[in-house]
């Protein structure tokens, strides 16, 4: 008889680790370990499970997150990270399993992994091919504009939405990160290759869960001559074979093709769509990024992780 490998999510009551259940409930391939509800903040016996298992998924906030990879260090437990805390770590692997050639094997073979942003999963897909084939010069000055369900913000945020009457913090919608300091901004510049850090513009609002990234650029500024179907070429061709990376038709346009974009439409689904629309009487682009934030975003790239880590099939 084979043993399974055993799986501990720190944090699991928490809006990315409930999810992170719910897609695992059901597989017979590895089993979940976990603490009573009185004793999840409880730090003996988080430090003698986080010591046990063969993968710790950890689903909490950037200091508790922290404090687990302390507890866990020196030990033989695989971690997997969902917090902003490593994400930039030199330790520590990161986890988007389709950034480049050969990354899905550094994922499986590393025993620090650190799950990327909702946001940079957007950026970065978007970004990181055009600065590998040179066109976008590493000194571009990226914006980015992005826009997130409410789930995004956490079991606070979702409270603050769903509690009657809603919490102050319920708006339609709003921009925030305007200090220009978000707290992605890291990842974002250092695993799209950037050489200075992108403007980033988020906002969120009433919708529960989904995500789109867009990224304008003016085609005059690149660092080669090309129009927008080099641009979706370069995607395409990256992004090939890839399950749950895919590179929507090129949109010219100036043919009055397709002009907008809903953001619900991948919700309950771990695929990142990649679209790239462009005027070439204008010299200009739009790249966007549309995913469920929870899923790709979060949770689903979690348990894509989670079976690089284990060697489980899917990957
Ligand atoms: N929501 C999202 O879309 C995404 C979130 N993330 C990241 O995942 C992590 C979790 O986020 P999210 O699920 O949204 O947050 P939530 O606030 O929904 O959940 C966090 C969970 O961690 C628990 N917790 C807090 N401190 C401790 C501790 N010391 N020991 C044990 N458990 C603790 C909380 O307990 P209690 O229930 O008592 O509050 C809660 O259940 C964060 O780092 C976040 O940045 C990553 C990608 C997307
Ligand atoms: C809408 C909203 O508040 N979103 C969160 C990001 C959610 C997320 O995925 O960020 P982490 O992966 O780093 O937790 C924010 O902007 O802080």
């Amino acid at each position: 008889m084979t043993t399974r490998p055993t799986v501990f999510i720190d944090g699991e009551a928490g809006t990315t680790g409930l999810e992170i259940h719910r897609r695992l409930a059901g597989r017979t391939d590895i089993e979940i370990v976990s603490l009573p509800a009185d004793s999840r903040k409880d730090p003996a016996a988080r430090r003698r499970v986080l010591n046990e298992v063969d993968l710790a998924i950890l689903c909490l906030p950037d200091d508790a997150s922290r404090e687990a990879a302390a507890m866990a260090e020196g030990g033989p437990t695989r971690l997997l990270d969902a917090s902003t805390a490593f994400r930039t770590h030199p330790d520590w692997v990161y986890g988007f399993a389709e950034l480049a050639p050969g990354h899905a094997e550094r994922i499986a073979a590393a025993k620090r992994v650190s799950n990327p942003g909702c946001y940079p999963t957007g950026g970065i897909a978007l970004l990181r091919p055009l600065v590998e084939a040179q066109v976008l010069g590493d000194d571009y000055p990226v914006s980015v504009h992005a826009t997130s369900g409410y789930s995004g913000g956490g079991k606070k945020l979702i409270e603050s939405y769903e509690s009657n009457p809603p919490g102050e913090d319920a708006s339609a919608l709003r921009y925030y990160g305007l200090n220009l300091e978000h707290k992605h901004v890291p990842e974002l510049q250092v695993h799209s290759r950037l050489a200075h850090r992108p403007i980033f513009l988020p906002s969120v609002g009433a919708w529960r869960q989904g995500m789109l990234v867009a990224i304008p650029l003016h085609l005059r500024a690149l660092a080669k001559p090309v129009a927008g179907p080099d641009l979706h070429r370069i995607l395409d061709d990256y992004y090939r074979g890839q399950r749950l990376v895919r590179v929507l038709p090129y949109v010219e346009t100036s043919k009055g093709s397709l002009g907008h974009l809903d953001i619900e439409v991948l919700n309950g689904t771990d695929m990142l769509e990649l679209f790239v629309f462009a005027h070439p009487g204008h010299g200009q682009a739009t790249l966007v990024a549309r995913l469920d934030n929870l899923g790709k975003g979060a949770s689903g790239a979690a348990v894509q992780n989670m079976d690089l880590m284990l060697g489980l099939a899917r990957a």
